[in-house]
């Protein structure tokens, strides 16, 4: 599949939207991720972004069935393409919106807290970091973006030493999510296109967002920053 059909990508007002196309549960492998990064790399002349999804899942993590079946040398380009997703949105000179439009965990959860404000559907949809019960590991970036994206201890271990599965509501009113949006899919992306869009109107220095957002996260910046496609990394190593 190529990776035009992994994400659909347009342009509302000042916002770059990108669409995770189809009604799986979006797992993260080399190929999606690269998807990803392409469309995110598509954004320049946008004033924002936003990433949102198709279906009922956001992205339910990695792809472990990819990795049972590739070869191990290429274990490594799951988490240096995750790694490099991760600094390419530190490093976007525009605000990032994730749009949660349905359930979001472990890597899938990572990612929509590795953009600067999430919006999440209110009625669908957990935020759940199942690494716990699923008996996965998590690598140190996983946590420093945990660690530096729930600043409430009690909920990080909610969410990482109780896999508790957090609805919208919770997950605002832990200080995780910034809003929960009544209705379906599409108004959960309205109202993250919207945010992006006050957030455009603002007509910040890229540099200077980019800049700033890379000093707010300094360890997790500092973990993923020679992965991306950034000014400092060369290709992405996928
Ligand atoms: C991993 C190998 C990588 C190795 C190489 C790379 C290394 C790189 C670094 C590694 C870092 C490790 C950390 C990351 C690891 C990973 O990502 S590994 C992949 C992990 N992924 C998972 O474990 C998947 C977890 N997902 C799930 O368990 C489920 O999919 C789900 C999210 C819990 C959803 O389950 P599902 O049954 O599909 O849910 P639903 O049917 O939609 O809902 C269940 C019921 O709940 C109701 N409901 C849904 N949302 C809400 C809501 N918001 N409010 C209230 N109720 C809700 C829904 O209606 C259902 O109710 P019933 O119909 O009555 O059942």
């Amino acid at each position: 599949m190529e990776s035009k059909d992994l994400c659909a990508v347009e342009r509302r007002g000042r916002v770059h939207l990108i669409t995770i196309t189809g009604a799986g549960d979006h797992r993260l492998n080399p190929a999606l991720l690269a998807a990803i990064r392409s469309a995110v790399a598509a954004s320049d002349g946008a004033g924002a972004l936003v990433l949102a999804a198709e279906g009922k899942y956001f992205s339910n993590g990695f792809d472990q069935a990819w990795v049972r079946t590739a070869p191990p040398h290429l274990h490594a380009t799951m988490d240096g393409g995750f790694r490099a997703l991760v600094a390419d949105l530190l490093a976007l000179p525009v605000p990032t919106v994730a749009a949660v439009t349905g359930h979001a965990a472990a890597a899938g959860c990572a990612l929509a807290l590795a953009h600067d404000a999430v919006v999440m559907r209110g009625s669908r949809g957990f935020l759940y970091m199942s690494e716990v019960d699923a008996g996965i590991k998590i690598v140190d970036f996983f946590a420093e973006l945990i660690r530096e994206k729930v600043p409430d201890a009690a909920a990080r271990r909610d969410l990482l030493l109780r896999g508790d599965k957090m609805t919208a509501a919770e997950a605002v009113r832990r200080g995780i999510v910034d809003a929960a949006v009544d209705g379906g899919v599409e108004d959960v992306v309205a109202a993250a296109v919207a945010e992006a869009e006050r957030l455009a109107a603002r007509g910040w220095d890229g540099e200077v967002v980019a800049e700033i957002r890379k000093a707010v996260w300094p360890k997790v910046w500092s973990k993923v920053k020679d992965h991306g496609a950034g000014p400092a990394a060369a290709r992405p190593r996928l």
